[in-house]
């Protein structure tokens, strides 16, 4: 049975607190969904207690013997049994109060039939919260004011019989005795005696005589010695004598040329010390130690009241001993003396200019809060880092545990529909804080986080539970079509780690383990930092250093030679799957094996994320490891602007923002092309110009095609797509690109920042070069200036290349040539086991350039085809046109190259 969390509090899930109470069976009945930072907590708590266990019995009522989901989403398990009446008994015992504002105290009235009035309900609240407040968390009063609310207090008190404990109240005791010993602080202080206004004759009215009353703070605090103070507490509240140092002194005023080292920090140190000045010190003395209680002052613990901080002035207070003063009534008593040790009278300090008269303002801030060790703490650290600390100081009841914290909830939707009601309606785990993935002992992972989600399923941070590791476990969705592909992520990711880099040295990501969790495949891999479109996203969509740049490229292009060496396809290769290694280094890994493939097995046609997608996959054209270099190109562009520089918002508007960009791709792949009859038709202009034989589709002509060819209601119209830059050819968008903020009023420096664009221009030129064949490799990118820092001349041509097929590229019989020997080599290739059956039926290759009379003359038999050879692979087209670039405007082009 799953351990029932009630009486847990959350904010967040991942921090939450737990507030126990003796009786186990309590817990069934405390308000988790409630927030502790409700001033209602408690009054809201009882009731939704109940009425949560009526609903929740009502709901598992349904599901017998099991958890049902509304428990399940709470971290419960199934109800217990607990008779209704000791329910309501245990839910009396269990209380919490605000500790830190008296008006915030929650407890309802009406939940207390005892007759109380306001003060004993108010110390009845304190008892059930179990809080007393010690005098070092005492609230500080102001010096300068008092409160009429305290004058009536010693009377009432002592009616009532303050001795009584169940009935005292050591807040207003507290706060009462504070303003005592500021108005005795007053009194010894002429100045402020002046400032308001005091007199001799009123020291001795009804009220003063209470306000003087200056006694030791901890006699007024029964949490230490209750029975034994409480007879000379109210002795000390009645008589006009007592401890009164006003009551016979004038010379008190004569003592303003001396001020007692002790501040007003101590109660003790104002029932003796104000007295002692150099003119009378002994009648003083005697005066004062005629009304001292001895047994007050051997059986008080003398506190400091913690109005004032306890830092810096433990030397100014007396101890114990200094008070026992020689010559007093207390060496007359012989018990008193047994205990009594000679007293050392507090030195003086001589008053040497005016600011030594300034009074002491209570430093300590208003709403302070305690640590355990009673040192003051800020309101922010009391209500987050040492919130533990605070519960503690609230309710000894207290325990924290985080292993029983409120499960939240990760996934969305986060309902249960498939799997016995473990998966949601996408076929994704819900997955839970502080739920465990596996079961044998060293394998099983506690879920602390979601990192990220995908078309594959959920990656979510976990601890290892046996190692304490924490890694990143990426939970397949339990369809078959995933779990199978995830395999082949699996195996790729095994034999990259194991064969092809070894020694973890060309970023790629580390696969730790894999098994299965209720039915879905789980992958343990290293854990990584943000991805680079989260870098850009912090980046507020500002294109990045061209030196940083540089160094990501030089990373990425380390892996892709080793995957094309490999014969190995990424075919996701996107900002979102290049991964820090940690938030401050500029190192990166490459993740999401979970479309790749073999050169040799390229199984799919419909790969790639769209923004990222390579003109051979959009035409339909067999593929190699270059399709990865043109991702990298986008991702690079990408890098530098800020925004993906071909945001399609379709595959034909995609293809069209690359031909406005970069120019038509040559005839060959637009023959061989499966899809190009969707997109492009012959150019009937001139029949004879071979250099635009084809043209792109208008938008108008896009529509008729998809409206003859699907359900008329059901299909989304193409539109015209939203410009992002004012500039269409890639060297102007580039050149025009917003120059860095830091540079600006930089002429030196905005000239080399034009050079290296350049340069950049000339490198993102030949790995965005339309024709795969042409395409540089990553080892020939790899050698550019741009990578390299050689000194860029204006041209680059990789080693190896000829040069005079990158200046022929429309030329027909380089056409006819390239055609060719594309189809030769990536012809027959062998199918993929498990891969959809008509893509294995259909050959890879689409039409021939002979058959490029089918685009002319029979569109629709095209567009069939075209239908028909639809991959079933991942769609990934969904969810990044509506990323967040969107929200940059042309206009910030436009003003950033007005800026050049
Ligand atoms: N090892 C990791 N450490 C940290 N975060 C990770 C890790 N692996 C994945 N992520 C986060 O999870 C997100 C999704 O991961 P991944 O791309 O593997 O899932 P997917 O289902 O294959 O996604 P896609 O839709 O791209 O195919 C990533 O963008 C990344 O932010």
């Amino acid at each position: 049975m799953e351990s029932i969390h009630n009486g847990t509090m959350s904010s967040n899930g991942n921090a939450a607190v737990q507030i126990t109470n003796n009786d186990n069976n309590l817990k069934n009945n405390s308000p988790f969904n409630n927030s502790i930072w409700k001033a209602n907590y408690v009054e809201n708590s009882q009731q939704q207690q109940q009425q949560q266990q009526q609903q929740l019995q009502s709901k598992d009522s349904l599901t017998p013997g099991g958890v049902s989901p509304a428990r399940k989403q709470q971290g419960m398990g199934p109800p217990s049994s607990i008779p209704q009446q000791q329910q309501q008994q245990q839910q009396q015992q269990f209380s919490f109060t605000n500790p830190w504002n008296k008006n915030d105290t929650v407890l309802p009235q009406q939940t207390y039939n005892y007759a109380m009035d306001e003060d004993m309900l108010e110390s009845f609240k304190r008892r059930k919260s179990s809080l007393v407040i010690p005098p070092s968390r005492a609230r500080a009063p102001n010096p300068f004011e008092f409160n009429f609310q305290y004058q009536a207090f010693p009377q009432q008190s002592s009616q009532q019989g303050i001795n009584n404990n169940s009935n005292s109240n050591p807040y207003s005791y507290q706060q009462y005795q504070q303003h005592q010993l500021y108005n005795t602080h007053q009194y010894n202080n002429p100045n402020l005696m002046a400032a308001n206004g005091n007199n001799n004759s009123r020291f001795f009215n009804q009220q003063d005589f209470h306000r003087r009353q200056s006694v030791a703070a901890s006699q007024f605090y029964p949490s230490t010695n209750t029975s034994n103070i409480s007879n000379n507490t109210k002795s000390m509240m009645n008589s006009p004598n007592s401890v009164s140092m006003q009551s016979n002194n004038n010379n008190i005023h004569s003592s303003n040329t001396y001020l007692p080292t002790a501040t007003p920090t101590n109660t003790s140190n104002n029932n003796i010390m104000v007295n002692n000045n150099n003119n009378n010190n002994n009648n003083n003395n005697n005066n004062n130690n005629n009304n001292y209680n001895p047994n007050s002052a051997i059986t008080a613990s003398f506190r400091r009241l913690s109005a004032y901080p306890t830092t810096g002035i433990s030397s100014t207070i007396p101890s114990q001993q200094q008070l026992l003063r020689k010559g007093s009534i207390l060496e007359a008593s012989p018990s008193a003396a047994a205990t009594a040790q000679p007293i050392v009278i507090p030195t003086m300090k001589k008053v040497n200019f005016k600011k030594d008269l300034k009074p002491i303002i209570n430093p300590t801030p208003k709403f302070r809060r305690a640590s355990l060790n009673s040192k003051t703490i800020s309101p922010l650290l009391a209500l987050t880092r040492n919130l533990i600390t605070t519960y503690q100081l609230c309710s000894p009841d207290f325990t924290y545990k985080p292993s029983k914290n409120p499960k939240r909830v990760l996934t969305k939707p986060s309902e249960g529909k498939f799997n016995n009601g473990f998966d949601n309606v996408n076929s994704d785990y819900i997955l839970y804080v502080n739920d465990v993935l596996g079961v044998e002992q060293n394998r099983k992972y506690l879920v602390l986080d979601i990192l990220g989600q995908g078309t594959f399923g959920q990656v979510v941070k976990c601890q290892n539970l046996m190692t304490k590791e924490i890694l990143a476990v990426k939970v397949i969705k339990s369809r078959s079509e995933y779990l199978n592909q995830s395999i082949t992520e699996a195996k790729i990711l095994e034999l990259i780690n194991s064969k092809i880099d070894p020694e973890n040295k060309f970023h790629f990501l580390r696969m730790f383990d894999s098994f299965i969790h209720k039915n879905h495949l789980c992958l343990v891999f290293e854990l990584l930092s943000n991805n680079l479109y989260e870098l850009l996203k912090q980046n507020q969509f500002h294109g990045l250093s061209l030196p940083l740049i540089r160094l990501f490229a030089k990373q990425l292009l380390e892996s892709l030679c080793i995957l094309k060496d490999n014969k190995l396809i990424h075919c996701d290769l996107k900002p979102e799957n290049i991964l820090l290694c940690s938030p401050d280094k500029p190192s990166l890994k490459i993740i999401d094996f979970g479309s790749s493939c073999e050169e040799t097995r390229t199984v799919y046609t419909y790969i790639q994320s769209r923004f990222y997608r390579a003109p051979e996959i959009i035409l339909g054209i067999p593929y190699s490891t270059s399709i990865d270099m043109w991702s990298f190109g986008c991702i690079i562009a990408e890098l530098f602007l800020g925004i993906p520089i071909f945001p399609g918002a379709s595959e034909y508007n995609q293809l069209s923002r690359i031909i406005d960009t970069l120019g038509y791709p040559p005839n060959w792949m637009i023959d061989i092309g499966k899809n190009s009859g969707k997109f492009l038709l012959l150019n009937d202009d001139d029949p004879n110009d071979f250099k635009n034989k084809f043209r792109l589709k208008t938008i108008d002509e896009m529509n008729k095609t998809i409206m003859n060819n699907n359900d008329k209601n059901n299909v989304r119209k193409e539109e015209p797509g939203k410009q992002y830059f004012k500039w269409k050819k890639l060297p102007e968008i580039i050149k025009n690109s917003r120059i860095p903020k830091p540079i600006q009023n930089n002429p030196k420096a905005i000239e080399q920042e034009l050079l290296n664009r350049d340069c950049l221009i000339n490198f993102l030129k030949g790995v965005l070069n339309i024709n795969p064949l042409e395409r540089w490799t990553p080892q020939q990118a790899s050698l550019h200036p741009f990578i390299t820092q050689q000194l860029f001349t204006g041209e680059w041509f990789p080693p190896g290349s000829n040069i005079n097929t990158v200046y022929r590229q429309h030329h027909q019989n380089q056409d006819q040539n390239q055609s060719e020997n594309y189809v030769a080599t990536n012809q027959e290739q062998p199918q993929m086991s498990g891969a959809p059956a008509q893509e294995q039926a259909e050959p890879m290759l689409g039409l021939s350039s002979s058959s490029s009379s089918i685009i002319s003359h029979n569109h629709d038999n095209i567009n069939i085809i075209d239908n028909n050879t639809q991959g079933t692979h991942s769609v990934q087209d969904g969810g990044t046109t509506s990323r967040e670039f969107n929200k940059l405007s042309i206009e910030e082009q436009t003003l950033a190259s007005t800026n050049l």
